[in-house]
C-alpha cells in the first residue's frame, strides 16, 4: 500500500519500522497522518510475520513536534473533539497490538508526539531529544492521553509540573524520570532499536502476547484480580507448542526453535 506522510518498511523479516514522514513541519500529526497510521498499523496486526515494531520519525531533529498547529487553529470544539477522537482510535491500535513496539525517538517528541511515543511499550532516546507537553502554550491541554499515560509513567507530581509549565525536557531527564528506557548518540538510535527489537522477535510471538497481555491489561486492574489475570495469561502459555519448545531446548542446553504457535 503506498502511503504518503508515513513510510512503511520491514527489516529482517519480522521487524516492522513505521517512520513519520513530515520532516518540513517537524513530523507534525495532521489527519493525514492519523488516517494512515491506522491503515499502516491495520496492516501490521493482520501480518503474522511480524514480531516487533519500530515507530520513529523522518530526519534528525524530530520524532514528532506534535499535533498539526496549523489544523488546530481552525477548529471548533465539536471538531477539536472528532481530531482527539481519531488520534484516539489509532492509539488505541498500536496500544492493543499483540506484538511489542519500540518508539525511538530522534529529537523533540512533544505534544502529541510524546503522546504516540507512551502508546508504545518501549522508548528509546537519542541524546538531542526533547520530550514534553507544550500543549499550555498555546492555549489548550493535551488531549491524546498526555494527562493520563504520562501521569501514569513518571508519577502525578511531575506530569502536573510538565503539563503546567509546558517545560520542555531533555533526554537525559526523561530517562531519570523512566519515561525513556534507553538514551543513545542520535547516530546509534535506529541500529540499538534493531537490535532490541531483534532480539524480541528470538522469542515465542503467542508469548510475548501474553506477557503484554498480562501488563497492560492488568495495570488498569486493582491487584488481586491482575494477579488472577496474570494467572490466566501465565496458563495460556502452557496451550502453546512453543512452550514445549522453550523448555525443551532448555534441557537440551540449546537455543530454542520457536514456531509462533
Ligand atoms: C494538541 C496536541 C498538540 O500536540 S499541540 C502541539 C504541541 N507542540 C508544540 O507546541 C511544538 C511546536 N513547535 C515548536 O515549538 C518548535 O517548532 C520546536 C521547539 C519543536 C522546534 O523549533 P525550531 O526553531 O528548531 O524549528 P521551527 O519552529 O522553525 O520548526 C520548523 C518547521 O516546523 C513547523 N512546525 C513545528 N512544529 C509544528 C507543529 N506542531 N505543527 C505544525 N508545524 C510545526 C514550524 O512551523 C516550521 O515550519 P516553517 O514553515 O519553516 O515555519
Amino acid at each position: 500500500m503506498g502511503y504518503s506522510v508515513i513510510d512503511y518498511q520491514i527489516v529482517q523479516d519480522h521487524i516492522a519500522v513505521v517512520t513519520l514522514s513530515r520532516p518540513e513541519s517537524l513530523n507534525a500529526l495532521n489527519r493525514q497522518m492519523f488516517i494512515e497510521l491506522g491503515l499502516v498499523f491495520s496492516e501490521i496486526e493482520r501480518d503474522n510475520r511480524i514480531k516487533a515494531v519500530i515507530l520513529t520519525g523522518s530526519g534528525s531533529k524530530a520524532f514528532s513536534a506534535g499535533a498539526d498547529v496549523s489544523e488546530l487553529q481552525r477548529l471548533s470544539a465539536v471538531e477539536a473533539r472528532n481530531f482527539a477522537l481519531a488520534a484516539y482510535r489509532t492509539q488505541d491500535q498500536i496500544c492493543s497490538l499483540p506484538v511489542p513496539t519500540i518508539a525511538a525517538l530522534n529529537g523533540y517528541a512533544l505534544g502529541g508526539g510524546c503522546e504516540l511515543a507512551m502508546c508504545c511499550d518501549l522508548r528509546l532516546a537519542s541524546e538531542n531529544a526533547r520530550l514534553g507537553q507544550p500543549e499550555i502554550n498555546l492555549g489548550i491541554i493535551p488531549g491524546g492521553g498526555g494527562t493520563q499515560r504520562l501521569a501514569r509513567l513518571v508519577g502525578v507530581s511531575r506530569a502536573k509540573e510538565l503539563i503546567f509549565t509546558g517545560k520542555i525536557i531533555p533526554a537525559r531527564v526523561a530517562y531519570e524520570w523512566g519515561l525513556v528506557n534507553r538514551v543513545v548518540p542520535l547516530e546509534e538510535l535506529m541500529e540499538t532499536a534493531i537490535k532490541l527489537a531483534g532480539e524480541i522477535a528470538t522469542k515465542s510471538r503467542p508469548v510475548l502476547a501474553l506477557a503484554k497481555s498480562a501488563i497492560d491489561r492488568g495495570s488498569d486492574m486493582d491487584l488481586t484480580p491482575a494477579l488472577h489475570y496474570e494467572i490466566e495469561c501465565f496458563a495460556g502459555c502452557f496451550a502453546t507448542e512453543d512452550h514445549h519448545e522453550g523448555i525443551r531446548a532448555f534441557l537440551e542446553k540449546r537455543v530454542p526453535r520457536y514456531t509462533d504457535r
